[in-house]
This record gives structure tokens, sequence and C-alpha cells, in this order.
């Protein structure tokens, strides 16, 4: 008789004092924990114009090196309605030790991402090391993606992206606030 598994019995922290106690190594990552939400402004030259967006972004952990990292955005109109839901990603951000980080992110456009950076209690930067493309995503060659935590618990994110033929330049800037 198939006996089916018991519930997954490892759920993740989505803060520092939630078990299991964090790595060693996420300490300069920990005031990333937990769910931010927030708005953004973005542009591109080979886009019309700007636009602006909110966004989501989860970090949790499961008690070893790395961060699970997820984050949906949705397009705002003028009057700050929902227009339509826009990028998603996943990954892993893979704390090394002296603050090195090594993200893996994909997202269902198509486009898989390998990051190197640095997490130094305040601020990740993230650089590309590699990306790979689907056969139908559209080109990327490089992102470049910081996070700085300000003393009031915001978070802003600022994203450049060197894409379809334009040299890396400013995708996006958001300013995120932790829900409790
Ligand atoms: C908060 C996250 C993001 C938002 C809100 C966002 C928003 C947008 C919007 C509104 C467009 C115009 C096309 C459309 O309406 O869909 C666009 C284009 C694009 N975005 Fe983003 N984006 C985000 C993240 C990213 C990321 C992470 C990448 C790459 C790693 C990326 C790469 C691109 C590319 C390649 C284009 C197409 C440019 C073109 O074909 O001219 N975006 N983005």
């Amino acid at each position: 008789m198939f006996d089916p598994a018991p519930e997954y019995p490892y759920p993740d922290a989505h803060r520092p004092d939630e078990a299991p106690a964090p790595h060693a190594l996420l300490g300069p990552v920990l005031g990333l924990l937990g769910t931010w939400r927030g708005r953004g402004r973005g542009e591109y030259p080979t886009l019309a114009g700007d636009f602006t967006y909110a966004q989501e972004v989860t970090f949790s952990h499961d008690g070893r090196p790395f961060l699970h990292y997820e984050t949906r955005a949705w397009l705002l109109d003028a009057d700050d309605a929902p227009l339509r839901p826009s990028a998603r990603e996943s990954g892993w951000w893979r704390l090394q030790p002296d603050g090195r980080v090594e993200a893996l992110i994909t997202q269902p456009t198509g486009i898989a991402e390998i990051l190197v950076g640095r997490a130094d209690g305040t601020t990740v930067d993230l650089a590309t090391h590699e990306v790979a493309l689907a056969p139908t995503a559209k080109e990327v060659n490089a992102t470049r993606r910081r996070y700085t935590l300000a003393d009031d618990g915001t978070l802003t994110f600022v994203h450049d992206l060197a894409a379809v033929g334009q040299p890396l330049q400013h995708h996006l800037s958001a300013q995120l606030r932790r829900q409790v």
C-alpha cells in the first residue's frame, strides 16, 4: 500500500528570530528577510515612455546558507490602479564567506541569470556573471541590481539592464516597505 509522505517538515523562516535559526553565513542579508511591498518607476530607451509599477519581494531561508528570493510586479495606471501583471522572478541567493553572494534567478520570460556580488548588512550589489536565454526570450546581456536598506525599514532597489542592443543602463527604481 502506497504511504504518502507527511507535510514538508522544514518550513522557511521569514524573520531572523523565527525558527530555524539562520545560518551564520546569512549574517550580511538578515535585514532583508520578510516580505516587502512598494512602488517604482521604470524606463528603457526602446520603450515608448516610462511607467510606474508596484512590486512585492519576499526573502526567506530554511536554516541553510542561501535565501529563497521571489518577486512579483504589476503595472499601475495614472490613478495607481493595477493595469496588468508584469515581471516575476524567483531564485536562490547563495551566501559565501566574506559576504560574497552568488544569485541564481529565473523569469517566466525565458531568462535565467547568474549574478555575483557582495552583501555588507545594508547593501547588496549584484552584477551578471552569466545569462542563459530560452530560444524565444528577448536578448538580455547583463543586469546590475542594488538593494539598500535604510534605517527606517525602507528597502530601495535599482536595476540596470543591458538588453535588445542597448548598453547597461537604468531600467527600474523602487522603494519598498517591510510588511508585518
Ligand atoms: C519590477 C520588475 C520589472 C518591471 C516592472 C518591468 C517592466 C517592464 C515593462 C513595462 C516593459 C515594457 C514591455 C512591457 O510592457 O512588458 C519591460 C521591458 C523589458 N524588460 Fe522589464 N521589468 C522588470 C524587470 C525586468 C528584468 C529583471 C529584466 C531582465 C533581467 C527585464 C528586461 C526587460 C526587457 C529585455 C524588456 C524589453 C525591452 C524591449 O524589447 O524593448 N525587466 N519591462
